[in-house]
């Protein structure tokens, strides 16, 4: 397995510019490719989420030319039609392709089978199975139920009223919206539970608006869609940096002195990650906001103790910014985080004692005191890209620290360590 032994770092300077958000590249590729006309779009995130997302589309006949970087894609839009693929759309650990990919299938003419990475096959959508079959949806579950791998025998669904539980991922609320268009017919969607990471409906909100269809929102509890619409394409669309990317940045900077720009989010950002930002500020962070970037430098930091729910990826960050913190860190009301890359409040705890922290992993929240001493210690990833950028932080906190399969950034920044080496001192 390969290693990464990251040497202390004393400062952090310079300029980053963030690569595009997962969550807006993969919604965009798929509106793009459903859409009626050609579509231009800049700044796209080049990852493994998004190579699974191209790979499905252009498996179902959506032809996509790239730029050699990769960020920029034209997109043929099929207007709805997509070609039955001849062989099993491999979705590695993408949930952002997964979800919106099911329900999409499910309302269009073919047959489809959906599979992914092991992991896949342990994150739970039966929430959204159950929605889409009460719709009148033909899925099978291959192997477990609730589960996948599934087999989708697609056709159009016919819309109407349909309940869906929003209480482990707002994913599944994010592809039936997704879906909703194409039905022949209006339909409308409550919600049954508390739904998680709501600003994330925020961002599918705002995509399918760009691709020429509202959306009823009536306070994130009923949602209303006309049906038998066809997105329209808006021509070109830009890719606004990752928000959840920016979050190893803020944290740096506020860690290790120094200042780091960021460019790509700022205060006009549409995702609801931009929230961490505010957190580290509460934590001690001094922030300059603009538009679409900012400049963040170190302050004195203490604990905080927080609701993530709305922020759940860029929360573990501050699990690691925990350990250079005055007093406990408590983050809460993140219970999903078991059902992610890896159980994550699981890997977290374990790591952050491996460094000497004193942890309380609770059913659905994390409580951290830094360590009075540092432990020179090899960090298991799990396989998930935010283990490995959360501990780089021990790094920029002064403290020598060996990251396990560092590769595994490749899910959503596969230059991570490079970028973080260029800014650092
Ligand atoms: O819709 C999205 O783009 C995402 C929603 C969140 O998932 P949950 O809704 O499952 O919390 C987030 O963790 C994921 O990385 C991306
Ligand atoms: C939870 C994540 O990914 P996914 O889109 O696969 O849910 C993540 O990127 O942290």
């Amino acid at each position: 397995m390969e290693q990464l032994r990251l040497q202390p770092i004393s400062k952090v300077n310079g300029v980053v510019t963030l690569p595009g958000s997962k969550s807006l590249s993969n919604r965009i590729l798929l509106l793009a490719a459903l859409c009626k006309g050609q579509t231009k779009v800049t700044n796209l995130l080049d990852s493994d989420d998004i190579r699974h997302m191209l790979g499905a589309l252009e498996q179902m006949g959506v032809s996509v030319t790239l730029n050699e970087e990769k960020t920029e894609a034209l997109v043929n839009g099929q207007g709805g039609v997509l070609n039955t693929p001849s062989n099993e759309l491999f979705l590695g650990n993408a949930g952002t392709a997964y979800r919106p990919l099911t329900a999409v299938l499910a309302t269009t003419q073919g047959e489809f089978t959906l599979v992914g990475e092991p992991r896949m096959e342990e994150r739970p959508i039966g929430h959204l199975v159950d929605a889409l079959s009460d719709l009148g949806a033909d899925i099978t579950y291959l192997k477990t139920k609730d589960y996948p791998p599934l087999k989708i025998a697609g056709k159009r669904l016919t819309g109407g009223k349909v309940e869906i539980d929003g209480s482990i991922s707002s994913q599944f609320l994010t592809a039936l919206l997704m879906a909703a268009p194409l039905f022949a017919g209006d339909s409308e969607i409550h919600i049954k539970g508390e739904l998680v990471s709501k600003p994330y409906i925020d961002i599918t909100l705002g995509v399918m608006r760009q691709f020429g269809v509202d959306v009823d929102n009536e306070n994130y509890q009923v949602f209303r869609v006309k049906g038998n619409q066809q997105y329209q394409s808006p021509g070109e669309i830009l890719v606004e940096g990752d928000a959840s990317s920016a979050s190893y940045f803020v944290a740096a900077a506020a860690i290790a002195g120094g200042e780091i720009e960021i460019r790509g989010v700022g205060s006009k950002s549409v995702q609801g990650d931009i929230g961490f930002a505010h957190v580290m500020e509460q934590v001690g962070a001094q922030i300059d906001w603009h538009d679409d970037r900012i400049v963040v430098r170190k302050g004195e930091l203490k604990g905080v103790d927080i609701d993530a729910n709305a922020i759940p990826d860029a929360a573990m960050t501050l699990a690691t910014v925990a350990l250079f913190a005055k007093g406990p860190t408590a983050i809460r009301n993140i219970y999903n985080w078991r059902v992610k890359e890896t159980d994550r409040l699981n890997a977290m705890a374990t790591e952050l004692r491996k460094v000497g922290a004193t942890v309380v992993e609770g059913h659905d929240f994390i409580e951290i005191e830094p360590p009075k001493t540092f432990n020179v210690v090899d960090i298991d990833t799990y396989n998930d890209h935010r283990i490995a950028m959360c501990f780089s932080m021990v790094a920029v906190g002064g403290k020598e620290i060996i990251i396990n399969d560092p590769k595994c950034t490749a899910k959503t920044f596969p230059t991570y360590f490079d970028v973080l080496s260029s800014i650092s001192e």
